[in-house]
């Protein structure tokens, strides 16, 4: 079995300590050792960081560009076996694997690009003897924390645009699925990043994160993963006033409309709610459909959902695959089970497979009172409520503390605009059941988190604002 380590200043390390087991949800063998590192480690990652700042923060955009692009062919030139490993640690089907690795590269080739377009500004002076310049700076160390359920995705979304601006980052992903972060960060060293640059420490999470938050040097924190652990680090951000952006949990509505051609409707929720086997933050948790098409909708996605494979993601075929531990399938099924003793119908699955596969799963005769309705069910469970009218929609999707992404079908644009403009929801997917990609803004309203990844937006996070008065 092989042995990962701790990159930190360019050289792995940590093969000293006590190790921690990454096991493979589809089979629940062990597949690797990590070291489980701690508050020395997440030290000595920033000793590192902080050195590397000064040298990696002088080096032009152009440089800087020409080394992440290196990094991107590296990552291309070693997909398939990315994909693999993401496959083995996480779960999802191998297409999907290797899909979230062009994704994830995505990030990496467009900031690459807009690191050069980090533009300061002049500003007309009211005197004629001054000249008002703004800046923009790297902010400095930024600390990186990922979940498990895009280990390659949610880190370059955040590195890429931190080494675009010249800050230097200490990454801790999530202990689950540390595997492929670790073959991402060798492959940065190998591109010729310099050393120090990309750090990844993997261990004790609340060591870690508790020794970067206190830690004046770290200027910034981005993190995925729960509302619950954002809060905590937001709170403990708070002591050192760092910069923060938060990609927190979603609750995400589709709202179906009389007018919506179904069979997009019926492909943008499966594509929407089954992948990752429904573990994204983005994945549609409640489908409010038109009372009049209600029957014809539920019986089209059921005939789709039937055609899903669930199995091993290493084998040809399969659409789903296994949960990510036993915690997550106890919660799938507890929602099931809530909604069925409140009245829902189960359509279609309903039941947990062997180890930690659950059946994809329609329920019908939903109402706003169950678990489902309310709390992120991170699993392949599709709950269908009606609706009478537009505003009744509008109202019940707004109904959430959540505010990530959320999704519209109809053929009347018009009406489409309408409703995405009154729903309170960072992203909005109309007739598109996968709105994400490198080059929009992503991120959440209300408890969904604060600031934007992706996009032009999601260099600024990563920069300070610097403006010099020249007096003449
Ligand atoms: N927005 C999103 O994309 C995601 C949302 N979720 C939601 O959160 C639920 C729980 O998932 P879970 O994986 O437990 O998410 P967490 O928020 O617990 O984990 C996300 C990351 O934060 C780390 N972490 C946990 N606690 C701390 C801490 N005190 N200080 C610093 N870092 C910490 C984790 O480390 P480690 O786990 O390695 O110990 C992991 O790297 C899911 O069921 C889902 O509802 C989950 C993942 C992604
Ligand atoms: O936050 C998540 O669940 C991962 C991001 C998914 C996406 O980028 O679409």
């Amino acid at each position: 079995m092989q042995h990962y380590n701790l990159i930190i200043n360019g050289e792995q390390t940590g093969s000293d300590l006590d190790k921690k087991e990454v096991t493979n949800p589809a089979t629940s063998e062990v597949i690797a050792t990590i070291p489980n590192g701690g508050k020395k480690e997440a030290v000595k990652a920033v000793d590192a960081a902080h050195e590397a700042f000064k040298e990696w923060s002088q080096f032009s955009a152009y440089e800087r560009s020409e080394l992440i692009r290196k990094w991107y062919d590296l990552i291309n030139e070693n997909k398939e076996d990315l994909a693999r490993t993401m496959t083995i640690e996480q779960g999802k089907p191998l297409k999907e694997a290797l899909g979230e690795i062009q994704y994830a590269n995505g990030f990496i080739s467009w900031y690459a690009e807009e690191g050069k377009r980090v533009y300061g500004e002049q500003i007309p002076a009211t005197q004629r003897n001054k000249r008002l310049f703004v800046h923009k700076q790297p902010v400095g160390v930024v600390a990186v924390i990922t979940p498990w359920n895009f280990p390659a995705a949610m880190i370059t979304r955040k590195v890429a645009p931190a080494l675009a601006t010249g800050c230097t980052v200490v990454i801790k992903p999530a202990n689950q699925t540390p595997l492929t972060a670790l073959k991402m960060a060798a492959l940065a060293e190998e591109a010729g990043i310099p050393k120090g640059v990309v750090n990844v420490v993997t261990g004790d999470s609340k060591s870690i994160g508790e020794a970067w938050m206190q830690d004046t040097r770290v200027r910034k924190l981005t993190f995925t993963g729960s509302t619950e652990v954002g809060k905590v680090l937001m709170k403990g951000s708070a002591d050192t006033v760092k910069k923060i952006s938060l990609e927190l949990g979603g609750h995400a509505p589709v709202i179906v409309m009389a007018d919506s051609d179904l069979e997009k409707a019926v492909d943008g929720v499966i594509a929407s709610k089954f992948r990752n086997a429904g573990q994204t933050c983005v994945c549609s948790n409640r489908i409010y459909v038109h009372e009049s098409i209600a029957d014809t909708f539920s019986e089209k996605l059921v005939e789709k959902v039937k055609g899903l494979r669930v199995g091993n993601g290493l084998e040809e075929g399969v659409d789903i695959g296994p949960l990510i531990d036993e915690d997550a399938i106890e919660k799938v099924r507890k929602h099931v089970e809530d909604a069925v003793d409140k009245g829902a119908s189960v359509a279609y699955g309903g039941k947990g497979i062997e180890g930690l596969y659950f059946e994809p799963t329609v329920l019908t005769n939903v109402n706003d009172d169950m678990l489902c309705m309310n709390d992120e069910t991170f699993g392949p469970v599709a709950p269908i409520t009606t609706f009478k009218t537009e505003e009744e929609a509008i109202q019940r999707a707004n109904d959430s503390i959540y505010g990530l992404a959320a999704y519209v079908f109809t053929e009347n644009i018009t009406k489409g605009i309408r409703i995405s403009e009154q729903l309170e929801y960072g992203i909005v997917g109309l007739n598109d059941g996968l709105p994400s990609t490198p080059q929009a803004p992503f991120g959440g309203f209300k408890q969904s988190g604060l600031g934007r990844e992706g996009g032009h937006q999601g260099i600024e996070e990563f920069l300070e604002v610097k403006y010099i008065s020249l007096g003449l």
